[in-house]
Formats: C-alpha cells, structure tokens, sequence
C-alpha cells in the first residue's frame, strides 16, 4: 500500500472525497472513524474504507493526511485527541464551512504545523455517506487554508492533491476564507431556511401558498432542506460576520421596502436591472475565471459513434481537441460529452459548428 489516508466522519464530504480518493489513487489505504457504525460498516462493505475504527486510535498512526469530516464543533474537538497520532510529515485538514474557530484551536494546541484547513465548495442539501460520490467536488472550488507556521512544500503536496482529485484549489488567509462565504453561502442559507418559514407562519388555512409556490420559490429554497445540525453550528461559529453581514442585508431590504412604499420607477427598476446584469455575468461553473478552461458539454445519443462523428466533424475543421469523453458531473448528471479546446477561439468555432450540425451545444 502506498499512502495512509484517515477520515473522522464519512457523511456526504467526507465520503465523496474518500471515494474520489479511491478513484484516483486505488492503492492508497483509507481508514475512518465515524460516531455511525452503520456507516462505517457501509463503507467497509462498499470497498470505500479499508478499516473501520471505533475510535481515534492507534491506526490513525503514520497517516499522510487525516480529513476531520464531521460538523465543525465535533472536528474541533477532536484535535486534542489527535495530536499524539500525528508524524511531522502528516497534514491534519477539515472540510468545515467555517475556518476561524479552528485554526485559533490549531494554534491554541501548537498544531499548525501540520494543520492546512480545507473548504470544497460543493455541496447539497443532502447529507450522509449514502448521498456521498466522487463527482461532487469535480471541478468544484476547494478552498486551502494554510496555518501561518506550515511548510510550504506542505501546502503545495495538498494543492496538488486536490488537483489530481479534480477540484480546483484556491487558498484563501482563514479570516477572509469566513467573510467570504459568510456573504455568499452563510447568508443565503439564512435567507432561505427563514422564506421558508415565513410561508410555512403566513400561509392561509388550505395551505394555498405551499400548494401554489412555483420555480423560482423552489429555485431559492432548495438549500433550506440542508442539515439543521450542521447550519446551526455554522451560524454559532461564524456569528461575528453573520450578525454584521446580516445586519447590512436586513439595510438592503429596508431599501426595497422604501422603494416599493414610495412607488420608486426607478429605484425599483434599476433594483432588478442591476441584479440581472450581474447574476448574468456570474460564470455557470465553479472554475468560474480563475481556473479557465475552455470547453463545451453537448448531448450526444450513441456514445461510441457519436463521439466519432463529432472528432470528425472538428479534425476537418482544423479544431484541434485536447480532451474529449463523456462526464457526469454536477451540472450534466445524466453525462454529457465534454470537448476541451487548447484556446478560446478554437472553443467557440467548434460550438458554432456543432450548432451547425443541430447538436445541443451547452458553452459554460
Ligand atoms: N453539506 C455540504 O454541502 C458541505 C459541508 N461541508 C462541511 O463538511 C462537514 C460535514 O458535513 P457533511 O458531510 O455535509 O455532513 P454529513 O451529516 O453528511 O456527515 C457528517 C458525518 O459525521 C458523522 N459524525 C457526526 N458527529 C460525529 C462525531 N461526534 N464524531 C464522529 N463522527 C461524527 C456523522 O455520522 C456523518 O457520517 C461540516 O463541517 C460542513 O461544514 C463543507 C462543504 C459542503
Ligand atoms: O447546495 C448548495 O448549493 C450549497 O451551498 C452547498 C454547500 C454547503 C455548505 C458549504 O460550506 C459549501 C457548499
């Protein structure tokens, strides 16, 4: 066996990237530990884990990277019992929505050697190793976190891991990492568990609004059907920029209340005006623009000919393709063929042919 590889909790992150893991490096030991003896033994069975520990014991020894995976108080807890099993080299790591609270414990215990705090942006309202798949963190933003006293060599081997676990790293100082996503996903967790229960308290006495609530409820809300565990310690942990980005939000509304009540065209116009224009310029993939790559997704039916047609269809257009096969990934569940192009030219060409041809061409 080459690498030892330790998880504390194998829910719905820490599964994915143990079975990414196991994807892309097969010889590599994984072992866990998780309060869920079913999952474990899932796990165990599933061919995902090696060993399964009902502790955090002596076989989390000589682990090249351990991934505390549980919600955040419980992973910040842990460190003290880990400490004692950690060998210079080893690099400790989470996955936890907030980063503050355990970097200051890493430093607190003089564990930031080995500590680099880890954040995949990928994510559902799903939980538990049963919903866990290598593909969620597949061209995902993975936030890296170093503590001020790791090596960099440590910090690149870890980058470089997540690279060849096809997310796309990115590192962030740890209290910017919390700003960040405290506007960007804290917030819109709050925003939607708390629509929700506004029409759950104001609906009328037939349920109208339950019945009647359409895409664009449903669109906003999904994510109000995430682990209340896990939110709940997200919000107790990051309360200082929750409470003050909340606290300008709550400002934000007030201004489209004054809007409405003072029947302002304009304000009222430019409200929606604005949010489109920048809604629209987001990208639709995570890599977004910092990592560009420039591809296409297009449905094809017969895989092996298809595939064929479509290579043909471009080699005598002089395109030339650096990579082509068919993904299931977030964004195309049921799989898609994706076509990568060494250069922006040669991506758009090709997708204005292939229309040509009446594929159904998706450029995201
Ligand atoms: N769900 C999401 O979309 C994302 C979650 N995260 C972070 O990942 C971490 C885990 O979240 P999920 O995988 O979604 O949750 P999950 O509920 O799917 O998995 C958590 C796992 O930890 C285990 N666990 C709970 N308490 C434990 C304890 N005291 N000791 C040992 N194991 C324990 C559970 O049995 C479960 O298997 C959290 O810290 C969260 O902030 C990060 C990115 C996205
Ligand atoms: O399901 C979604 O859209 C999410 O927002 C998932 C998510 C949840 C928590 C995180 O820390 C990161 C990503």
């Amino acid at each position: 066996m080459a690498e030892k590889i330790g998880f504390i909790g194998l829910g719905l992150i820490g599964g994915s990237i143990a079975k990414a893991i196991r994807q892309y490096f097969p010889d590599y030991e994984l072992l866990a530990f998780d309060k869920s003896k079913e999952t474990l033994a899932l796990a165990v069975q599933e061919g995902t884990i090696h060993t399964s520990c009902s502790s955090i014991d002596e076989n989390f020894r000589g682990c090249s990277y351990i991934f505390l995976c549980a919600p955040i108080a419980y992973n910040t807890a842990y460190l003290t019992q880990l400490k004692d099993f950690l060998s210079p080299e080893c690099i400790l790591t989470d996955v936890g929505s907030v980063k503050t609270s355990i970097h200051e414990e890493v430093i607190r215990l003089g564990m930031e050697e080995n500590f680099i705090g880890g954040h995949p942006m990928a994510g559902s309202e799903k939980s538990g190793f049963v919903n866990s798949k290598p593909v969620l963190i597949e061209n995902a933003y993975y936030i890296l976190t170093p503590s001020a006293k790791v090596l960099k060599e440590k910090v690149e081997a870890y980058r470089n891991f997540v690279e060849a676990l096809k997310a796309l790293p990115i590192i962030l100082d740890y209290e910017e990492h919390d700003y960040v996503t405290g506007t960007i996903s804290h917030l819109p967790h709050i925003i939607a568990s708390s629509l929700v229960n506004f029409v759950h308290d104001t609906d009328t006495k037939d349920e109208l609004m339950k019945s009647l609530a359409a895409g664009g409820f449903k669109d906003i809300t999904r994510i109000a059907s995430s682990s209340p565990i896990m939110w709940q310690q997200i919000c107790l942990k990051n309360k200082k920029n929750i409470s003050r980005i909340l606290g300008d939000y709550i400002e934000v509304l007030k201004r489209a209340k004054d809007a409405v009540d003072e029947e302002s065209e304009q304000q009222l116009y430019s409200m929606f005006e604005d949010s489109k224009d920048y809604r629209d310029s987001m990208p639709n993939s995570s890599a977004g623009p910092i990592k560009k790559r420039f591809a296409l997704y297009c449905d094809i039916i017969d895989e092996a000919g298809g595939i064929a047609t479509i290579a043909t269809i471009l080699a005598s257009n002089n395109i030339s393709i650096k990579n082509i096969g068919i993904v299931h990934n977030r964004e195309f569940e049921e799989g898609v063929l994706r076509i990568e192009f060494y250069d922006e030219t040669s991506s758009s060409k090709a997708a204005e042919l292939l229309k040509k041809y009446r594929y159904i061409v998706y450029e995201v």
